[in-house]
Parts: C-alpha cells; structure tokens; sequence
C-alpha cells in the first residue's frame, strides 16, 4: 500500500518519447525516460549537444507534447492535457529563463517585468522580484544600459515574479562569460532555497553540476546517469 505520508515528486515522467517527423527520416529525440523530481529540488540537466535535454525541458513546461508515455506534474497528468490546458498550466506553474534574455528593448528592468505581473494570479510586486536578483538599483534602466549578466537577472526576475512553482532554465549562462553565469547561478539557487521554487537547468557548464541536488545526464535520448548531490555547494564557489 502506497504510503500516505510520501508526498508527490514535482514530477513523475514514466517512459516518456518524443520524436520528430516520420519514417526514414525521423528523430528520435527521447527514447524512453523515467524520472522523478522532488519538489523543490535544484536539479542539473547535462549531455552532449542533441541528446534530448532540451526536448524534455519543453515537455516538462507544457511548450510541447510527447509522442508516449507520461509527464505527471504533481498529480496533473500533463501528456492528456489539451493546448488550451497546457497553456493555463505554463501561466499559473512555469516561469522560463532562456539564453538569451528575450526583454522588451523600450521598457525599462522595471516595466519588462510588469509585463508578467499585470496578467499573473498572484504576482509579487515588480521591485520585489528585482530586489530579490540584486537589481534594486537598475529599476528604471532600459535593456541596452545594463550587462548581459543584469539582463539575464531581469529575464529571471521576470520568471520568478508570477511566484511560479517551478522555474525551467534552458541555458540561462550560455551567453556569460564564467564571473556573470556565476552571479546568474547564484541567483537561481536562491530562488531555490528563499521561495522553494524547483529549478530545474540544462547547461552545458558541467561545473554548474555541484550546486545541484540532483544532476541527470543524458546521452542517445536516454538517461545515462542519475546522480544526487548530498551536499551542493554554493553557486559562488562554481569555477568553469
Ligand atoms: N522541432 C524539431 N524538429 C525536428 N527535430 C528536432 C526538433 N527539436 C529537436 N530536434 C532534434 O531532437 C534531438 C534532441 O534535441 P534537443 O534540443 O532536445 O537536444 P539538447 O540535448 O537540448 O541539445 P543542445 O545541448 O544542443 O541544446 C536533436 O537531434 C534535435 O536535432
């Protein structure tokens, strides 16, 4: 009998595939992934480049569908969900940081981040979010008079102020240089401890692997490898 007192992992995905196209000519991007994630976990996705880290990451925000198996967020059951489901699920649960930080060039740290506040459920104030990634001082900046690392801050001040449950990270230091993926690294692991919010990263940093509780390699579609960190070490001490 299933004990009562365990509670549900943020994610459970049971022989999960994607592929792209058909035939001859078909990608098999996912061949079959089981996984768990706790709740509030900081997690670290790694592999070679086309090993599907990114197709589970879109899976697991709700931007794309599988081709089999499940994806279990809690206890929704995301591979039934229709397009209209996903999308109230991205906008209540998932805020994103990309590579490349996607803000509005005219508006300022400030106004790009009222840009999610004004639709979401239950935001935090705009300030609040970009206190919180050290930008209090770069309110009424526009993008172009801030560095890439403060960009990236205000990209994730942007994700986390919807109070998401859980933040998807695809690359979010691949444009730094080693110093200001560090600052973005440390700001992530403390959206992770401060709000409880499960982080989850694919980076090709491997180094970005011991800040995380769990790291998950991949290889061919597949996960090679699930390692857990009992003792992660702060993001600042990370050298790549
Ligand atoms: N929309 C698509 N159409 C066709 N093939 C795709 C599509 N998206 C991804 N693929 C293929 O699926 C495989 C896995 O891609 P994915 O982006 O998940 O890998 P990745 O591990 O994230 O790679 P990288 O580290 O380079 O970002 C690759 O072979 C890729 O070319």
């Amino acid at each position: 009998m299933a004990d009562k007192q365990q509670p549900l992992p943020a994610f459970n995905v049971i022989g999960l595939t994607r592929q792209y196209g058909e035939g001859a000519a078909a990608v098999h991007a996912l061949q079959g992934i089981d996984l768990q994630i706790p709740a509030s976990a900081l997690v670290v996705l790694l592999g070679p480049s086309g090993s599907g880290k990114s197709t589970l990451l879109n899976i697991m925000g709700g931007l794309d569908h599988a081709s089999s198996g499940e994806c279990w967020f809690f206890d929704q059951a995301l591979h039934q969900f229709s397009e209209k489901a996903l999308s109230l699920y991205r906008r209540q649960n998932v805020g994103f940081v990309f590579q490349f930080y996607n803000l509005m060039p005219s508006l300022t740290a400030r106004e790009n981040v009222e840009l999610v506040t004004e639709i979401a459920d239950s935001p935090m104030a705009a300030d609040e979010a970009l206190a919180l990634v050290g930008l209090d001082h770069r309110l009424d900046h526009f993008p172009a008079q801030l560095s890439g690392g403060e960009q990236q801050r205000v990209a994730i001040a942007r994700a986390i102020a919807k109070n998401p449950t859980l933040l998807l990270c695809d690359e979010p230091t691949g444009a730094l240089d080693s110093a200001t993926g560090r600052t973005v690294l440390k700001v992530l692991q403390q959206v992770n401890q401060q709000l409880g919010t499960t982080v989850l990263i694919v980076t090709h940093a491997a180094a970005t692997a011991e800040m995380a509780d769990r790291v998950i390699h991949f290889a061919d579609g597949k996960i090679r490898e699930v390692i857990e960190n009992p003792a992660p070490v702060p993001a600042e001490q990370i050298v790549w």
